[in-house]
């Protein structure tokens, strides 16, 4: 995959979305036969790079149990993103509805990387890390800020206050 090529090391795609195996391959290709989420796991493992699955607002996070219970480990992703707004744009209400996800998959799965995306900083981080969240996109909150590192320093030790209360 030419992501890999280009050295990234984790692919992340919507679990909503139509993704084929044969475009992912040929960008050329618009055939429109769609690949499972289980599939498209496996075709980025087979690729050499960690997968992640996302989910937007109005998906369930029960569409996910089936896939992270998969037999098969290289159907089983890496990390789970919760959007915490409707995908498109930065600079977005936190929205803290989608929280209840977040837990439900901390509280059956200690060890997995669960990321959250939309509205986070220095106000919402701590709702999202006592929910269980330990890999944070902020956009607006860091790109915006004076003092950029210091955003992230307070992001980072959120995240960890949780993962040591939880040890
Ligand atoms: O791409 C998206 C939403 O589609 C996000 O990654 C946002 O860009 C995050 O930005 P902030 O909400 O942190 O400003």
């Amino acid at each position: 995959m030419e992501f890999q090529k280009a050295g990234c090391d984790l692919y992340c795609f919507h679990y909503e979305a139509a993704i084929t195996s044969t475009a992912a391959e040929n960008p050329e290709d618009h055939t429109e036969t769609k690949t499972s989420p289980k599939e498209m796991i496996q075709y980025i493992h087979k690729s050499g790079m960690l997968a992640g699955i996302a989910i937007k607002p109005e998906t369930s996070v029960d569409v996910l149990w089936e896939i992270l219970e998969s037999p098969k480990k290289e159907e089983i992703p890496d990390m789970v993103l919760v959007m915490t707004v409707h995908p498109g744009f930065g600079g977005q209400k936190f929205m803290a509805s989608e929280l209840p996800k977040v837990k439900a998959l901390r509280e059956k799965y200690p060890d997995l990387n669960i990321e959250v995306d939309g509205g986070l900083g220095g106000g919402t981080i701590d709702q999202a890390a006592d929910a269980g969240a330990n890999v944070i996109v902020a956009g607006s909150a860091v790109f915006g800020a004076k003092d950029p590192a210091g955003v992230i320093k307070v992001l980072r030790e959120s995240v960890e206050k949780r993962r040591q209360s939880s040890l």
